[in-house]
């Protein structure tokens, strides 16, 4: 039966999931029932989601099913464990299941992992060889057929993107693995004496903060970007250099990629700043008539590394060029997302870098995308994400098709194409300013949706979990302003709290002077030190009695009192304290007063100060009362609680359907994201308030 609405097993659609925290749900059109949100709280429901994001089984490849479509492949590479990057010796977070398969420990739970299944999964000891020759020989003969192709490295920094595609003299990477192949590819054409020519040519450029840099002929000129009528990228101005051997391609190469910006990070001392595409152009012409020209292009994409700039230590140009990187990513993200949303409209213009591989994305190349990721656990949450982009990744299909002109021209003349696109660029610009315009007011910048620097790394997830699930636009700006709702709620109640202890701490010090007045007046024998402080700490009722003080003097006492009415906290202190133990809460009281006075306003002491001034029976009460809540309580009961908004509550549901019962308050703080500040702050202020009521 389903767990979210009680709907009786019959077919195969269904989700069962591996994990036993999660009930089996029912799923409908392709979507899981949608009462199971609700049933299970948002985080169990989320945790659904991502055991089913992992555990989704690769649909068969398209492109054996028809010609015409071809999946994203998706590989993932798991760099060595590198002891100094794992300063705390905690050991590694994934581990490699199987030739397609992998698990990572689950953040949420750490006696449960989450798997993972890919085309391929490559291990600490794959070589670049294999790498090579499983995921990205097998697409390039495409290109003499007049398709593109595409193989993007993608994952966090550090994680051996570089390495992959560039590698070194000893092990070289995907690039120049994949040029020496086409140039294999080529001869061996040639050497069949078949009818066409062949002449393959390259460019190389970076996208170092929004802006796009010819890495063979290096200014500071951004070059733009072009579509022409046939949804070809284009840039005109790019430096395109005709290769006739794979020496020549080194040449050129080697001392471009120097030109490529990089620097040094805290996680990776040589951290590519930018994403760098090297363009491999095949162009096939046929000798005799009809003189047919196909063109196939080759994308080798080293994309820049997410980063967290809370670790990375970046700061002033590194934290703009970190800035450029996050974004471009995101919107890579958005792309991904809506794709596999399958709406109409596709966020590539949002980026420099999604309006270049716009083909490679849903588009019309055959593409691969290799994830790096890095097995330390300080990259736990990078891989994570890395993992889900990944797996969100494998559901793009992309459409090849030929791209073949019957040339007028003789073979050898330079077609439209590979003059560059300035002709046909100007009468769309206009429809691409519109498209461009329309695309980002329905998308929220990355500001919005990334919380800022100082965001819980709950509050991260969330968000990157929300953002992973391809959720639409609107449901996803709905959690943003729950969550930003709810973060103006806490700040609200925090203001006014601090307003109350104000207003006591002032009322205290006030009523301390005015008892020194009366007893003064009173009996002038009595000293400041053996009335006011006992005298301070007595109820209203005890003082009017023990000091049978003057009607005029004691409404001058009584009045504040109406402010302690309001201050639970001062209240009670005034009552209890004295009945308690006298000699010890004088000193605290001492000390309380005399802190306060220091710091001019604010908190007491310590934060459990308060705890120590409350009637232990009352406070017992509370804690009881506050337990019943958490315990029993709906939605909208956990709402009352004090610092509990919309998520949280929704979290403690979900905890109380994974774990049962709350056994004593302190157990909220076995959930997620309540460390114990914000436990103590929990509590301070509920049991001030049910004190209240
Ligand atoms: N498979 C691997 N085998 C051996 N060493 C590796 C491997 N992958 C990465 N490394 C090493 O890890 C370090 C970081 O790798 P690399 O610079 O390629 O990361 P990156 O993902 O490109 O980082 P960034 O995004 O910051 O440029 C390098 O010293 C690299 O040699």
């Amino acid at each position: 039966m389903c767990y979210g609405c009680g709907q009786i097993k019959a077919s195969a659609n269904w989700h069962v999931s591996a994990n036993v925290a999660i009930p089996e749900l029912h799923k409908r059109n392709g979507r899981i029932c949608k009462r199971s949100m609700k049933r299970l709280g948002t985080e169990t429901f989320f945790l659904f989601l991502l055991s089913a994001m992992a555990q989704r089984v690769p649909v068969s490849d398209v492109a054996g099913g028809s010609k015409r479509m071809s999946r994203v492949r998706v590989a993932v590479r798991l760099r060595p464990y590198m002891v100094k990057q794992d300063e705390k010796e905690e050991g590694a977070c994934v581990k490699g299941l199987g030739p397609q398969n992998l698990e990572i420990i689950n953040w949420r739970n750490s006696t449960e992992t989450l798997q993972y299944q890919f085309d391929v999964f490559y291990g600490e000891q794959t070589t670049q060889q294999e790498v090579f020759l499983t995921s990205v020989k097998p697409i390039l003969p495409h290109l003499l057929n007049g398709q593109n192709a595409s193989v993007f490295a993608y994952g966090p920094t550090g994680a051996g993107k570089t390495h992959t595609m560039l590698g070194s003299q000893e092990q070289p990477g995907v690039i120049p693995r994949a040029v020496r192949e086409v140039f294999q590819l080529v001869r061996a054409q040639e050497t069949e004496g078949d009818d066409w020519d062949y002449t393959i040519g390259m460019s190389y450029l970076e996208i170092y903060n929004e802006k796009v840099l010819d890495l063979l002929s290096p200014s500071t000129q951004d070059l733009p970007i072009r579509e022409d009528k046939d949804r070809n990228i284009l840039i005109p101005g790019l430096t395109h250099t005709r290769l006739s051997s794979f020496s020549e391609f080194h040449t050129h190469f080697i001392p471009a990629s120097l030109n490529r910006t990089t620097a040094s990070t805290k996680l990776n001392h040589r951290s590519s700043r930018s994403h760098a595409i090297v363009l491999i152009k095949v162009v096939k012409s046929q000798r005799v008539a009809p003189h047919r020209q196909q063109t196939g292009k080759l994308y080798l994409v080293d994309l820049a590394g997410s980063e967290d700039n809370r670790r990375t230590g970046n700061q002033g140009l590194r934290l703009k060029e970190s800035g450029a990187i996050n974004l471009s990513l995101f919107t890579l993200s958005k792309v991904v997302d809506s794709l596999n949303a399958g709406v109409g409209r596709v966020p590539y213009r949002d980026s420099k870098l999604t309006r270049l591989l716009q083909d490679s994305l849903g588009g019309s190349a055959h593409s691969v995308m290799i994830t790096n990721i890095a097995p330390e656990y300080k990259y736990y949450f990078d891989t994570f994400t890395a993992l889900n982009f990944a797996s969100k990744s494998k559901l793009i299909v992309n459409r090849p098709f030929v791209r073949e002109t019957v040339s007028s021209t003789e073979p050898g003349k330079r077609t439209r194409q590979e003059k560059g696109c300035e002709a046909t660029a100007e009468p769309q610009k206009k429809r691409l300013k519109e498209r461009h315009r329309e695309e980002q007011e329905a998308a929220p910048g990355l500001a919005q949706l990334l919380s800022p620097a100082d965001s819980t790394v709950l509050d991260r997830l969330l968000a990157l979990e929300k953002m992973m699930m391809g959720s639409p636009e609107r449901e996803r700006l709905n959690l943003l302003k729950t969550v930003a709702q709810s973060r103006r709620e806490i700040q609200k109640l925090k203001e006014k709290q601090k307003e109350l202890e104000e207003k006591a701490l002032v009322f205290n010090a006030e009523r301390k002077e005015q008892d020194q007045s009366v007893v003064t007046h009173k009996n002038g024998v009595e000293t400041q030190k053996d009335t006011g402080l006992f005298r301070t700490n007595l109820p209203p009722l005890h003082r009017k009695q023990s000091t049978a003080a003057k009607p005029k003097k004691q409404q001058a006492v009584v009045t504040p009192l109406q402010v302690s009415q309001v201050q639970p906290l001062q209240q009670c202190a005034v009552v209890c304290k004295p009945l308690l133990c006298p000699s010890n809460k004088r000193k605290q009281h001492t000390k309380v007063l005399e802190d306060k006075e220091n710091m001019g306003v604010g908190l007491p002491v310590t934060d459990t100060d308060w705890e120590f001034r409350l009637d232990t029976s009352v406070l017992e009460k509370s804690r009881t009362k506050i337990l019943q809540v958490l315990n029993s309580g709906t939605l909208k009961d956990l709402k009352t609680l004090q610092l509990i908004g919309d998520k949280k509550a929704k979290l403690i549901l979900g905890w109380r359907a994974v774990h049962g019962q709350f056994a004593q308050l302190e157990d909220l703080q076995k959930m997620e994201g309540i460390t114990a500040k914000r436990f103590s702050s929990f509590i301070k202020a509920n049991i001030l308030s049910t004190i209240v009521k």
